[in-house]
């Protein structure tokens, strides 16, 4: 974790995403919890983190996903074979996230529940990037993970996986209202990720949940930052209340 301090970074009240930024998944959860939306939003732990330290909160931008009922066809030439993803997009169509979503937003994709198919892979992640995402969340599976690993892509999935797209996946919707990993999914809520899992806030109560959590963030860092000192271990930017404390200031 980056200390606020180091950069006088402050946050913007208006700004959900610098609200969410040194919120953990663990209070969101609890601030979740206070206003009584117990459990309805927190993805299955099956859908991880593929690499540790991974921390990322964002507006969703959404995708769904169906199993294809089409097969792929027999390829010919080498050169065919390494393009097989754009011969089968243009006998089939691909639908895509729009191109000016806003900087910030979190992918969120309803597989469908198919065969094993990596859909994202350690090329489209950091695209995805390119274009603004801060994280890539689905339901389904992603390849070429020592490679996603290695860039600190930051991609949680519920499986590894091996195949591409042609004859096993198709998106059918963009932008719409999805279910991923157990919870419903809308563009514009609120999604979290970190070393605990996937938790999705809906948007009509993410201004509000962030208030709660980051008190409790705070009550949980004095409390922690009495333990280092207790025990004679060197302060971290985890139990830097001041450097918190100043980033929220006058919020
Ligand atoms: O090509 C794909 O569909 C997924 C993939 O391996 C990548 O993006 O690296
Ligand atoms: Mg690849």
């Amino acid at each position: 974790m980056t200390s606020p301090t180091t950069t006088l970074e402050k946050a913007d009240p208006n700004d959900l995403n610098s609200l969410y930024k040194y919120l953990r998944v663990c209070d969101v959860a609890d601030a979740l919890d206070g206003i009584g939306y117990f459990n309805l939003t927190l993805m299955s732990p099956e859908v991880r983190p593929l690499w540790e330290g991974m921390k990322f909160w964002g507006h969703a931008a959404t995708m769904r996903c169906v199993p294809a009922n089409k097969p792929m066809w027999k390829l010919d030439t080498t050169e065919d074979i390494v393009d097989a993803h754009r011969i089968w997009f243009e006998r089939h169509g691909h639908r895509k996230l729009p191109d000016d979503l806003a900087p910030g937003h979190v992918i969120v994709m309803d597989s469908g529940g198919g065969p094993e198919v990596g859909f994202w892979g350690s090329e489209n992640t950091m695209a995805a990037v390119g274009a603004g995402a801060v994280g890539i969340v689905s339901d389904g599976n992603c390849r070429d993970t020592g490679e996603v690993i290695l860039q600190r892509t930051p991609v949680a999935v519920r499986e590894r996986g091996r195949t591409i797209i042609p004859g096993r996946i198709e998106v059918v919707e963009v932008q719409g209202t999805i279910s991923c990993g157990g919870v419903q999914v809308r563009p514009g809520d609120m999604v979290g990720c970190d070393d605990d899992g996937v938790i999705v806030v809906p948007a009509e109560v993410a201004h509000e949940v962030a208030t709660h959590a980051r008190a409790i963030l705070l009550a949980d860092m004095y409390k922690r930052r009495k333990h280092y000192d207790a025990l004679g271990m060197q302060p971290d930017s985890t139990v830097d209340v001041d450097a918190v404390l100043a980033y929220y200031d006058g919020i």
